[in-house]
Parts: C-alpha cells; sequence; structure tokens
C-alpha cells in the first residue's frame, strides 16, 4: 500500500541537508543498521569495492518488504526490489520528481548544470527537470520524435542504414579475436544522431571517439560510492577542483554541449519555417512562437532547453544501448545452442537475401525471447534513475519523507524469486507451450510509471535491428574453447561486461 501523509505530518528539515530527507526520519527503515554522519552505512564501504554484490547481499539480508534503505557519504537512497511496490511507488504524483522541490536545494542538478556550462540554473531538459519544465519538454519531444521518426517506416531505415554501415565495417575484423568494447558506441549514437539532428558521423571522426570515451569512462564512475561526495560533500571540491577527475569530467560534459549548441545555430541559419527537417528546426519553430513567458520554450530559456534535451537524448540513448548490445554479444557467445536456434530461426523466415526488418518481429518469437533474456540478465542499469519524493508518502507501512530519493533495485526485480531461476539464461520463459511470446510485465528495463523510457521505441528497434543483423551475418564465437566470456560486470551507471574478445565468422 501507499499513501499520501496530510500535509500537516513530519516534515524534513532543510537545513540538516540540503538536498535530501533528514537522518531521524529515514533511520526507521530497513537498512544494515549503524550509520554515521558524512560516511553513512559503514559496512559498505567496509565490503570492498564491488558495490553491486554488496548491495546484492545488503538486499538480501537486511531488506524487508522490498524495501531498503542505504547512506553512503551523507546520500540517502531508498532502493525498491519488489516489482509491485515499484510499480505503486513510480506512478505516484507525489514520486515524479527527479532533486529537491526548491531549486536552490537542489546540489545534484546544480553540479549537472554546472558541468554542462549551464549558466541559466538548473533542471533544464528532460531527464532532470521536473514540474511545468518536465511536462512541456516531455510532451514535446515525444510528440516530435514520433513525427519524425520514432515508431514509423523512417526510422527504421535510418537504423538499417547504420547497421549495414557497420556490418560492413566488421567484416574487416572477421577471423581472428576482436574485442568489442565500444564498437557500438558510434553506430548507435548516430541512429539518433540522425533522427534528431538529421546530421550523422564517420567512425572515424576522433572528436566523437574521444566524447563517446569519456562519456562511457563517466558512467563507471558516477556509480561508484565515492562519487556521492560530489553531491554532498562540494566543499572538497571547491578546495580541490580536480579531485576525482572532475575537471575531465566538466570538459566532457562542455564538449557535448557544445557540439549541441554548434548544430543549433547551424540549424537557425539555413532553418525554414514551412518545412522542419528535423527535431533542433521544430523545436526552434516552437520557440519563435512561444510568447507566453513561464513556458520553457520562451526565447533563451526555450534554447537552454533545447541543449539540455538534446544532450539529454545523447546521454540517456547511446549508452544504454550499446551496454545492452555488448552483452546481447556476450550471451551469444556464451550460449552457443541459443545462438544457432536463432540462426535456425532468421534463416527460415528471412533467409539470406535481405536485412531483417521490424515488420519480421511477429515471426521470430525465439528471437524476440532471446533478446528479452538478454535485457533481463544484462541487466544495464542496476539502480534505473533516481526519483525523489515531494511529498511524504507511506509505502508497504514505512514512512518516506519529503525529499527522499527513491531508486528501483534491478538485480532482484529481474533475477530474484520472482523468476525462480532468475541467474540462468533461459529465453524459453518468455516462450508460451507452443512457442509463442509470451512477455512478462516484470521485465521493466525501461522502468514503469510516468517518467518511463522516453526513447523505449527506438531503443528496441535498434536492439532488434542491430541483433538480428549480426546474428544473421556472422558466427560470434569465443575466442578459443577455454576463453569463453564470464558475466563478469564492471560497475557504474550503467553495468558493462569486463572486456571479452570473440571471432566472426562470416556466415555467407
Ligand atoms: C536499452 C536501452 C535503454 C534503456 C535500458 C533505458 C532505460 C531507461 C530507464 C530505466 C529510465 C529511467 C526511467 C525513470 O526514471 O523512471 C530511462 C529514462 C529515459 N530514457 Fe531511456 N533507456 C534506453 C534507451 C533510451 C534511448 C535510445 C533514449 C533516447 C531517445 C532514451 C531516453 C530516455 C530519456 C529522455 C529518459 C528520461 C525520461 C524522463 O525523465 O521523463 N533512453 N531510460
Amino acid at each position: 500500500m501507499i499513501d499520501n501523509i496530510s500535509a500537516n505530518s513530519a516534515r524534513v528539515n532543510p537545513n540538516e541537508h540540503p538536498t535530501m530527507a533528514s537522518r531521524h526520519e529515514l533511520c526507521h527503515l530497513p537498512s544494515p543498521g549503524l550509520y554515521l554522519p558524512v560516511l553513512g552505512h559503514i559496512k559498505i564501504l567496509l565490503n570492498g569495492m564491488d558495490i553491486l554484490r554488496t548491495m546484492c547481499q545488503f538486499y538480501e539480508k537486511y531488506s524487508k518488504d522490498g524495501i531498503l534503505f542505504l547512506s553512503t557519504f551523507g546520500l540517502n537512497i531508498v532502493f525498491v526490489g519488489d516489482f509491485d511496490t515499484l510499480k505503486q511507488i513510480y506512478n505516484h504524483p507525489d514520486v515524479q520528481h527527479r532533486a529537491h522541490s526548491d531549486p536552490k536545494k537542489c546540489i545534484f542538478t546544480h553540479k549537472i548544470a554546472e558541468d554542462r556550462g549551464e549558466k541559466m540554473g538548473p533542471l533544464k531538459g528532460l531527464i532532470f527537470s521536473q514540474e511545468k519544465t518536465w511536462v512541456e519538454q516531455r510532451r514535446f519531444t515525444l510528440r516530435v520524435l514520433r513525427d519524425f521518426g520514432f515508431g514509423k517506416s523512417s526510422m527504421e531505415e535510418l537504423i538499417q542504414d547504420e547497421v549495414k554501415q557497420f556490418t560492413s565495417f566488421l567484416k574487416q575484423f572477421t577471423d581472428i579475436p576482436v574485442d568489442f568494447e565500444g564498437k557500438f558506441n558510434l553506430p548507435v549514437l548516430n541512429s539518433l544522431w540522425r533522427i534528431s539532428s538529421g546530421e550523422s558521423f564517420e567512425y572515424t571522426d576522433q572528436q566523437l571517439v574521444n566524447i563517446t570515451k569519456k562519456l562511457t569512462e563517466f558512467f563507471k564512475k558516477t556509480g561508484q560510492p565515492i562519487s556521492s561526495l560530489f553531491l554532498t560533500q562540494p566543499w572538497i571540491f571547491k578546495l580541490f577542483p580536480n579531485f576525482l577527475g572532475r575537471r575531465d569530467d566538466m570538459m566532457m560534459n562542455r564538449s557535448i554541449t557544445h557540439l549541441m549548441e554548434e548544430s543549433i545555430v547551424d540549424h537557425k541559419r539555413t532553418l525554414d519555417v514551412s518545412s522542419p527537417r528535423d527535431f533542433i528546426d521544430t523545436m526552434l519553430i516552437e520557440i519563435m512562437n512561444t510568447t507566453d513567458e513561464d513556458s520553457s520554450f520562451y526565447k533563451e530559456t526555450g534554447i537552454r532547453n533545447l541543449v539540455n534535451t538534446m544532450f539529454d537524448l545523447f546521454m540517456a540513448g547511446a549508452e544504454t544501448t550499446s551496454t545492452t548490445l555488448m552483452w546481447a554479444i556476450l550471451y551469444l557467445v556464451r550460449e552457443q545452442e541459443i545462438q544457432s536456434k536463432v540462426h535456425a530461426e532468421l534463416d527460415s523466415v528471412i533467409g539470406q537475401s535481405r536485412l531483417p526488418s521490424l515488420s519480421d518481429r511477429q515471426n521470430l518469437p525465439y528471437t524476440e525471447a532471446v533478446i528479452y533474456e538478454i535485457q533481463r540478465c544484462g541487466n544495464v542499469m542496476p539502480t534505473g534513475v533516481q526519483h525523489m519524493t515531494s511529498k511524504p508518502i507511506q509505502i508497504n507501512g514505512f514512512h518516506i519523507p519529503e525529499d527522499t530519493i527513491i531508486n528501483p533495485f534491478y538485480p532482484e526485480i529481474h533475477k530474484g524469486e520472482y523468476w525462480r531461476d532468475g541467474h540462468v539464461f533461459r529465453p524459453e520463459r518468455f516462450l508460451d507451450d507452443s512457442g509463442k511470446l509470451k512477455p512478462d510485465e516484470h521485465l521493466i528495463p525501461f522502468c514503469i510509471g510516468k517518467r518511463r523510457c522516453l526513447g523505449e521505441p527506438l531503443a528496441k528497434a535498434e536492439l532488434f535491428l542491430f541483433i538480428t543483423s549480426l546474428v544473421q551475418a556472422f558466427q560470434l564465437l569465443p575466442e578459443s574453447a577455454d576463453k569463453v566470456p564470464t558475466e563478469e560486470y564492471q560497475t557504474g551507471i550503467t553495468v558493462q561486461p569486463k572486456p571479452f574478445k570473440l571471432v566472426l565468422k562470416t556466415r555467407f
């Protein structure tokens, strides 16, 4: 059960910590016990470097009714590992914020704005905005992306072009051990960039190769507990500006902002209001037509929202999709029997003379089930994206104060008790007795509720077209019989497989 608490119930003392609920209001929640000011739950810090493994152990040992409260370096987070509880919470109108209700107290979003070189303050764009700005930006982005591509055949053609280019690029690596790390970043990013800005990059574009590399590093680093210091102890970074490589992060963020700004300037110069070409043109026209000063599309505010929304699409869409594709390759290499079944299904439905298309999906239930299983086991965002309560709520009998961070806990949602053999890669769990695809609402890689992933249709199309086209063209083999890649991972916001090599053999 989830309820609102009446307006006069316990409120947060905003002086105690500027970004989150106070300690005494959270200490009744299920947690690993001893919880010190600044350091937080000391057991997390004593438990070694693998934060994800530690969290799984703690979830098993200390959670109650799907709830676990953890604090590291003063960052207090409630994790939810129960599907039904998460469904209620993430649909709740008072759990749709990303940050503190008072913009002055959003250290998290101030940091992001500062990193991006944003002079107009925090909460711009899509992922990190809330309330009016978020509603307007999300509605607009969904509509425009739908008109320009998402769910349309034009989107499919763009991705297919990219897949073709990528498959022929890979032909130079056949029959030798090859490391795939980073190889999906550019084609994935190109599909997204083509849809939103009408442009595309060369795979050899050094500036872009560097940005994608830095973005990957940034995703890895930000998932570590020590990175909580950014949010809770900003004074450290005033004293030591390059602590934890913060200056590099800022440079990386600013080069992405710069890329967006340049593209917007180019679009402004060549804009024809009667014939918008892409997302940027359409938003520029919306900005030109907006006279309401409170609108997130008004004049310079509108431009800054455009820059940040573009940044958000780039950031949210590239790393998640390419990491999922890395897990796809890993599981296909590990599971040769499953790969053979996919080959057989693709050969019988599509053959060799044409590329797979989205309309083939309905005739490829086994392949679709394999993709579901890749998303379930790969679990690329183990703690999703944070939400914050804008009012106190009651969950499963627990009081959660206003301005508390809430994250999903995917290792439990995607691999826990519900799935019985959740740690086994078994696509058949998504098929019924007659071999038809059997989706399961507990599989939620794109999350659930009002803020669920906005790029889901694009991501699903990319996963399907990249995976099927690669398997159609190649046999993916381990480097040698005794070097089968393991499911070992590198933690961060997204979880990547540890680097491994495979051998590609051309099939036709
Ligand atoms: C396999 C690929 C992907 C996965 C696993 C994924 C997963 C997620 C998750 C878990 C969230 C958080 C939802 C929440 O806060 O409740 C999210 C949000 C978001 N995703 Fe994705 N995503 C993927 C691909 C994409 C793509 C391709 C795009 C870009 C077009 C995209 C754009 C976004 C945006 C803009 C948000 C923020 C939505 C909001 O705050 O309203 N994602 N995604």
